[in-house]
């Protein structure tokens, strides 16, 4: 029986933002995969907290993938908590799911770290990874990944937070959801200033 190929993008969402869509998509299509998890990670294993959330990212995750019959959330991670390796994670998916292979989806910056990454050996023994160029990264490593030949995107979650401490919106970076959310939960900083059409004159 062939085995269902599912694909994996694991992240920290701090926020979810259209790179990510559009890398998981782009993955499915090339790859012909039967689905794509996004999985927020619990503790992210090489990156500092900023203070936002599990349960908020988790959120943010879930709206930006709504509607979307491909697209779904995987929470493995979040629900076991503490420090999200990607080695144990993926032992705990190949024997809750034996009869899956699982696609590994990471950009260029991840692809250049792997070979920092727990257990890494062993892991790449367990899924195939697959690469999205990101702008800055040349994405070489002595690990197998296959690279995935995709428009690069000039995009980051770093980049939209700081989009929000400056007063700018968020509009066409994330789903609309996600943004509404942001502003709901008062996320990352203020709100946008007002489009100059809606302001009142001084
Ligand atoms: N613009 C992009 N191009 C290619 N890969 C991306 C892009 N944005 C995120 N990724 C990849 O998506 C995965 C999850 O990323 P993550 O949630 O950490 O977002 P991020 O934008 O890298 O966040 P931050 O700016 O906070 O570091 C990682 O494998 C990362 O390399
Ligand atoms: O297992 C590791 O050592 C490891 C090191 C760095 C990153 N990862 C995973 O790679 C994914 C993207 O990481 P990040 O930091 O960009 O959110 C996410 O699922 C992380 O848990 C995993």
């Amino acid at each position: 029986m062939n085995k269902r190929k599912i694909g994996i993008l694991g992240g920290t969402f701090n926020p979810p933002h259209f790179g990510h869509l559009i890398m998981a998509n782009e993955a499915y299509y090339a790859l012909g995969l039967d689905e794509v998890r996004f999985m927020p990670n619990a503790i992210a294993p090489h990156k500092e907290s900023n203070g936002i959330d599990t349960e908020a990212r988790v959120e943010m995750t879930r709206l930006a993938i709504e509607g979307q019959a491909h697209f779904r959330l995987e929470d493995i991670e979040v629900s076991g908590g503490g420090v999200s390796y990607t080695y144990e994670t993926m032992v705990k998916l190949l024997e809750r799911e034996p009869d899956c292979e699982f696609y590994f989806i990471i950009g260029g910056d991840m692809v250049e770290s792997l070979h920092t990454w727990h257990r890494i050996g062993e892991l790449a023994e367990l899924v195939q990874f697959v690469g999205i160029g990101r702008p800055g990264y040349i994405a070489e490593t002595e690990y197998p990944v296959m690279m995935i030949d995709s428009p690069e995107m000039h995009l980051s979650s770093t980049m939209l937070r700081e989009r929000v401490v400056a007063g700018k919106p968020l509009t066409f970076f994330v789903p609309e959801q996600v943004e509404t959310y942001i502003r709901k939960e008062r996320l990352y900083g203020p709100e946008p200033d007002a489009p100059k059409s809606q302001r009142t004159p001084s």
